[in-house]
């Protein structure tokens, strides 16, 4: 490919956290010819800090995990930054559930469901590990098992609004997580400060960008660019973007979300190999959406064990885990519910107005009809922002090892990276983390190599 001006060594697409991490790692080895394309104004993707009713509160990513032998690492950024974390503690979330038509669940029958759930749980991780440990190493999925299989053998199907809840606070919820994640702990820590979620992303990038009075300004970043078109050969890539900038490169790090891969955002030319795209769409892209609400003042219990609340109702997931942040937020009044997948979908679908309707109904429910109307609401709309298509990454079941590694396969000189590539961490912030190193180490190693772009054909 002819090189011009608009010719670098590797362009990355996307400045989530994964694009932000392997630019930083190509940085620092040397390879300082890069351009990072971003689509939105603003770098951190899925991390994305923003100003509610005069506070800040976080649309994405919010969560960091800790309490284990192993720190993680963007934990140990977040102590760096001295960003203000706080422990979440669901142990008294038992003494929280709240009936369809209103009233507590009495203490000794929440506990004794949340005991069944305790167990069914054992039990579908137990043969879920039996099943998978049995399992052929040739990648056969006949072995996978969903939980709602799992629970159908263990004759435990959860049918009441207590136990439909339960077990979506177990699943949806708290997302069942890999036992490797374990060296990072099972503790959640919920960031609540000022600079946001989000700066951690800006503290990676400040430390590789330039920048003036403290805002990145360097002409290896550019915002607002939506790559449409990537072209690939063996001689490098030619990305188009939607304002008809056209950039080179001998190789591309495409680290948009498995949802935007799935969508037609992005055309690649040729187009990718049937056992890709297979890869990409039959994996799974989740939804989870935190609705904010500001309220004039406080109607919900408040101080030690109740800062998590459920809502049982006979459809599962009708507005069913919410959060006050009175320990984070003193005296903001503000509530959050977290909704997910179908539901988000359908609430995405529909108008504010009418969310806050169907919310308010359930919190009169909860809390009398005397309570005040909200000031404010923000729902936060991933699945249909087309930049995302969607929260994070599921491993949906029958997936089997051999198409994932399909699915973070390089085309070429096209490297694919995000926190769907990494298996690991899958779905979470330290996925993006771990994936963007990974994906630049590859690179690098190609680039001192000297290597042809492979171009498999499975
Ligand atoms: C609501 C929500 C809650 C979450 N909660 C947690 C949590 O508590 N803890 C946790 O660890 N993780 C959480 N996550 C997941 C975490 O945020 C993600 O795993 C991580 O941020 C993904 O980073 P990424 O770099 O892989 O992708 P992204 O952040 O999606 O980065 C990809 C970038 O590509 C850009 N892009 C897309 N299309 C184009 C295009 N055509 N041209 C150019 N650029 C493009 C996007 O704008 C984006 O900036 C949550 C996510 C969401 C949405």
């Amino acid at each position: 490919m002819a090189s011009n001006s608009s010719s670098y060594t590797v362009i990355i697409i996307g400045a989530g956290l994964s694009g932000i991490i392997a630019a930083k790692t190509l940085h620092e080895a040397g390879t300082q010819d890069i351009l990072i394309l971003e689509a939105n104004g603003r770098i951190g993707g899925r991390l994305q800090t923003t100003q509610f009713a005069g506070h800040t509160i976080e649309m994405g990513a919010n969560w960091l995990v800790g309490g284990g032998p192993e720190c993680s690492h963007l934990y140990e950024i977040a102590n760096q930054l001295k960003l203000k974390t706080f422990f979440s503690d669901f142990q008294d979330i038992s003494s929280n559930v709240y009936m369809q038509e209103g009233g507590l669940y009495p203490q000794d029958v929440a506990d004794a469901a949340f005991e069944a759930a305790e167990a069914r749980d054992k039990f579908c991780n137990k043969l879920s590990n039996m099943l998978s440990s049995s399992s052929g190493k040739d990648g056969s999925d006949d072995n996978d098992i969903s939980i709602s299989d799992a629970q159908r053998l263990s004759e435990h199907v959860p049918t009441t609004p207590l136990e439909m809840v339960i077990d979506y606070f177990y699943y949806d919820y708290e997302d069942s997580q890999p036992p490797s994640f374990l060296d990072f702990g099972e503790e959640t820590f919920f960031v609540a400060d000022s600079r946001g979620f989000q700066s951690i992303g800006y503290y990676i990038a400040s430390q590789f960008l330039s920048q003036e009075d403290g805002v990145i300004k360097d002409s290896r970043l550019k915002l607002n660019k939506v790559v449409k078109e990537i072209q690939y050969s063996d001689e490098g890539v030619k990305v188009k973007t939607e304002d008809g900038s056209i950039y080179q490169a001998k190789y591309a790090i495409v680290s948009v979300s498995v949802g935007v891969l799935q969508s037609d955002l992005i055309e690649f030319k040729p187009d990718l190999p049937q056992w890709k795209r297979l890869a990409v769409d039959n994996f799974q892209m989740a939804v989870f959406t935190k609705i904010f609400l500001k309220f004039p003042y406080k109607f919900w219990p408040s101080g030690p064990g109740t800062e998590f609340f459920i809502y049982a109702h006979e459809r599962r997931g009708y507005y069913p885990i919410w959060q006050h942040l009175d320990n984070q937020l003193s005296g903001s009044n503000i509530l959050f519910v977290t909704v997910t997948d179908e539901e988000s979908k359908r609430i995405e679908q529909q108008k504010d107005e009418k969310t806050q309707e169907e919310i308010m109904q359930v919190l009169r429910k909860m809390f009398g009809n005397n309570i005040p109307e909200p000031e404010g609401i923000l729902v936060p709309k991933w699945w249909s922002n087309k930049f995302f298509k969607g929260s994070y990454s599921n491993w949906p079941k029958g997936y089997s090892e051999k198409r994932y590694e399909q699915l973070r396969e390089p085309i070429g000189p096209i490297y694919f990276t995000g926190e769907h590539t990494n298996a690991r961490y899958l779905g979470y912030a330290d996925a993006a983390y771990f994936a963007g190193i990974d994906t630049a180490t590859d690179v690098i190693k190609c680039l001192e190599e000297n290597c042809k772009p492979r171009s498999h054909m499975h």
